[in-house]
Formats: C-alpha cells, structure tokens, sequence
C-alpha cells in the first residue's frame, strides 16, 4: 500500500495482523501475547524527508515505490505526516515555485515537527548556497513562522536554528526535549510517549541504578532516571550526547550521567579491557546497576555487548526490528526468560515492528 494515502479502515485489523505474526515469531521464546501500544491512524509521522522532483521548470514532492528507483512519484499531500507537516508543505512548495533562487537545484525537502507543535524545513541542493538564497530563504522563514535550514555539498546554513523542542507528558509530567536535525529522534510521537510509558512501568520504582547503551538524546533516560538511584547513559552520537546534556540540564535531572561512547566501547570499559578518557570522571565501581536498558540501531546487539548485557538481573530490550532482537534472544534465553513483551505500532499500515521486552534472570 503507497504510504502517502491509507485506507484507516483497515487499521485495527493490520495491527492485530501484526501482532499474530509477532507472536508467532516469538512463540521460541515465549507465550506471551503481546500488549498492543497502538498508533493514531493517520497523522502520526513527525519526520519526513521527501525527493523534489522538477518538471517542467515546476517542482513537485515525490518518493520513490520500494524496489522501483527510476522515477519517483509525485505526492500532493502525505497523510501519514503530521498535520503540521500537512499544512507547511504545501506552503514550502509555493515558496520554492515562485522563486528561482530557492527552486533551482533543490532536490530533497526534510520535515521534522514536534506533538508540541515547533518544526524546522530543511532544504537541500545540488548548488553552493549564497547570499541570494539566504535572502530568499529568511523571507519564507519569516512567512512560515519556523526555521528554514539550508544544505548542500560540506556546507550547512543555519538561518535560525538547527532543532525543535519536543515536550512529552508521560504520567502527568512534561517533559523537554531538544532534538536536532540529521540525529536519530523517534519518528512516531504518540508511540515514543506509549514506548517511555511502558518502560517507565515495566521498570517500576528501584533502589537500585540503571545502564542504557544506545541513549540518543535521553529520549527515554530522563522520565526513567526518576524511577532509579543513578543512572548512567551512554550513546556514539556526539550530537545526540550534546543534546542530552542540554536535556538533562532543561529538566532539571541530578542523578543522570551521559558519556559519549559506543556499545562496543562501553562494554571495554566495564570489563576493564582498557581505560577511556571519556569516562576519567566516572567512577563505574561506584554504580549498584540491576537493570540494563538497550535501544540498539537496526543491527541489534553486538556479540560483545550482547554477553556484557546477558550479566544483568534485569533487561529492558527496545527494538526496531525483530529479526536482529531475535537473533540476540537465542543468547539471552539461555540466563533471562521473558516477563514483558510489547508491540509498539512505529508505522502502520508497513512491516515495520517495534517491540518492548522485559527480560528477567531466570
Ligand atoms: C534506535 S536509536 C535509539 C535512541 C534513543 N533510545 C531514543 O529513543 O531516541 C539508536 C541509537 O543508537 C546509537 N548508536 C548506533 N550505533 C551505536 C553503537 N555502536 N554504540 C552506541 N550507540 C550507537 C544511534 O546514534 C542512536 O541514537
């Protein structure tokens, strides 16, 4: 089904569709069904990126069918995008069409909105942006009411600013975030609030610390932190470490540390393979952790890591893709077994599966 327009009818079957397949997947490990965190039907992709396509001196949104590259497809409208997102495209369009100096060589437009209603338009081109763009792009800046960032070849224009603020309620409480542009932020907002919601009481409240690997910019590290003694986040993204820090700060959270290092690294470090300077003020002896919460990109869990994380009485494993969290579970099944198991629907209406598990030490 072409992602731009969805028949929501369907919705509530293709997610308990979803789930039976989850299921059977799992079946290996667990009989578990799983909880269902569903998405709103449409609306619910905060971020976007779309080709432009010119023709005819007109440019025009377009993305491309999967496994068709040739040509892309032109879109009017993306219901599947938010619905700030749905009221500036058009907008961003008419701008970029009535002027030469923002049309020509644009060849991609990136959306990225926030629940809380900011958004930030990037613009990138095949051309040295100049002073004529930038004059053009502060006066569709100024008409849009939110920030324009320009991009080409090694050259990044900020003309206001290069993120959004994110606020979460989770629980009764808000929660801020900075989130800037090209690092990794949950694409769905409703799924991620469900998704820190879940975890939130999946962990429950502990005397105890808590390890995340993989922490982006604190996305779930910072509601959690309340729930735990200390915590201690660590994650590769140096843009997404910086904005964690300014999160933490924002948000008032003193029992929270962040170091920039990889999975792989951390994992060095804990078993004292070799020293990291990043991590000269913290002292990991000092840390009482139980619980271990891991949110890895695609790939999952490195073998390294996978062994470090199968020490831990407890595992909370985020994942965006079953067949690599599957792959990791042949390993973890042999200490933990599953005593949480949730399905988070990302992206309707896809194959995309999200899914929550609590694993606990047999
Ligand atoms: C699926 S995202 C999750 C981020 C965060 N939990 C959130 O909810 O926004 C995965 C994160 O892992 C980071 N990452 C990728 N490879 C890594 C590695 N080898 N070690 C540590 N972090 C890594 C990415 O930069 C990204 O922020």
């Amino acid at each position: 089904m072409a992602l731009h327009r969805v028949n929501t009818d369907d919705y509530q079957d293709q997610l308990h569709a979803k789930a039976k397949r989850l299921a059977e997947a799992y079946r290996e490990f667990t009989d578990l069904e799983p909880e269902l965190f569903p998405s709103p039907p449409i609306h619910y992709r905060l971020r976007a990126e779309f080709k432009v396509w010119h023709e005819g001196g007109v440019a025009h949104y377009a993305m491309y069918r999967q496994g068709e590259y040739k040509k892309p497809f032109i879109i009017d409208t993306f219901t599947v995008g938010s619905e700030l997102m749905n009221q500036l495209m058009p907008k961003v369009l008419e701008a970029v069409n009535s002027s030469e100096v923002l049309r020509k060589r644009l060849f991609s437009a990136e959306f990225l909105t926030t629940l809380s209603g900011d958004a930030l338009i990037t613009l990138i081109y095949h051309k040295k942006l100049d002073e004529s763009w930038e004059r053009e792009a502060r006066a569709l800046q100024e008409k849009l009411g939110f920030p324009i960032l320009g991009r080409s070849r090694k050259q990044k224009m900020v003309l206001e600013r290069d993120f959004v603020t994110e606020k979460l309620d989770i629980d009764g409480k808000s929660y801020q975030y900075k989130q800037v542009e090209g690092s990794f932020t949950q694409p769905n907002g409703h799924i991620c609030r469900s998704m820190i919601q879940w975890a939130k009481n999946a962990c429950g409240q502990n005397s105890n610390d808590l390890l995340e690997l993989y922490c982006g910019n604190g996305n779930f590290t910072i509601p959690l932190s309340e729930n735990f003694e200390k915590v201690l986040a660590t994650e590769i993204s140096k843009v997404s470490v910086n904005s964690a820090q300014e999160n933490i700060q924002v948000n008032g959270i003193n029992n929270l540390d962040i170091v920039r290092l990889s999975s792989e690294e951390f994992t060095q470090a804990i078993d004292k393979v070799r020293p990291f300077r990043r991590l000269a003020h913290i002292d990991l002896d000092s840390y009482s952790f139980d619980t271990v919460l891991v949110d890895p990109p695609r790939a999952g869990l490195d073998e390294d890591t996978c062994a470090m994380v199968a020490r831990f009485p407890r595992i909370l494993y985020i994942s965006c893709n079953p067949e690599t969290q599957l792959e990791n579970l042949k390993f973890l099944s042999r200490t933990h077994r599953i005593e949480r198991f949730a399905l988070f629907d990302q992206f309707p209406y896809t194959d995309h599966t999200e899914t929550g598990l609590l694993l606990v030490r047999k």
